[in-house]
């Protein structure tokens, strides 16, 4: 499959590049990729809110490989200087994430069990809970969070998709929330089309020419 950077993936398209690249063919394993999406992440965030003005980070991960991504991006902003914080209150006991989770604790990152204390001592969030798998209506925990997002006034970034949104048709539903900064991973997917925040970066250039 070719892609032009302008290309805007629908979901099962993304998918089905995620499984192409971590198969033989291209060689990619998720650790590595992951490792590249949160480090853009950590990176763009760098770029657009400086750790001077926005030294605390509240990072919202979710059950899968989005959270992964915020997990990593929390750690590199760590050793950037700022002073990340986790929401994560759904912690599969899968490898890759407990690991993540573990590297995030040798650096004091703390674990914040409530949403509205996450919220009352963050200069800015990173939205990890949903990316290119979601779908259907929102279950508990994170329809309370999505809720919480959706009524704060702290800047949000998203990774790849913000939560909440349908990866094609965007915030249809109105259950989601306006995210200011987006950070698509590999390329956009199609939502991205209806995001009016005010920065919007492509992070994790995995695919060849
Ligand atoms: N190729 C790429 O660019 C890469 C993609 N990665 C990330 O991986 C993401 C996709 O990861 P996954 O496939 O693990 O999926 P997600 O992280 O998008 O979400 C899957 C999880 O969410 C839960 N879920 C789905 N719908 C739900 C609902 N309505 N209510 C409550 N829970 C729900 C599922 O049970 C599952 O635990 C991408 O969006 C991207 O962030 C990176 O980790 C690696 C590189
Ligand atoms: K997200």
């Amino acid at each position: 499959m070719s892609l032009r950077v302008s290309d805007y993936l629908a979901q099962k398209a993304s998918q089905d590049i995620d499984k192409e690249l971590m198969s033989p063919k291209c060689g990619f394993v998720v650790e590595q990729l992951m490792e590249l999406a949160g480090l853009s992440v950590a990176q763009a965030v760098c770029k657009e809110y400086p750790v001077a003005t926005t030294p605390r980070v509240l990072v919202c991960v979710g059950p899968g490989n989005n959270g992964g991504d915020g997990l990593v991006a929390a750690r590199h902003l760590a050793h950037f200087g700022y002073s990340p914080s986790l929401l994560y209150p759904k912690q599969p006991n899968k490898e890759l994430y407990q690991n993540l989770l573990l590297q995030c604790r040798m650096l004091n990152i703390r674990l914040v069990e409530d949403i509205d204390y996450g919220l009352n001592s963050t200069d800015l969030i990173i939205d990890a809970i949903f990316g290119v798998s979601f779908s259907g209506a929102v279950r508990e925990p994170f329809g309370s969070v999505i809720n919480k997002l959706k009524q704060t006034t702290i800047p949000i970034v998203s990774i790849d998709v913000p939560s909440g949104w349908d990866v094609e048709k965007g915030n249809l539903s109105g259950v989601g929330f306006e995210p200011e900064m987006l950070v698509s991973l590999t390329a956009p997917k199609e939502c991205a089309k209806l995001f009016k925040g005010k920065y919007h970066y492509v992070g994790g250039r995995f695919i060849p020419p």
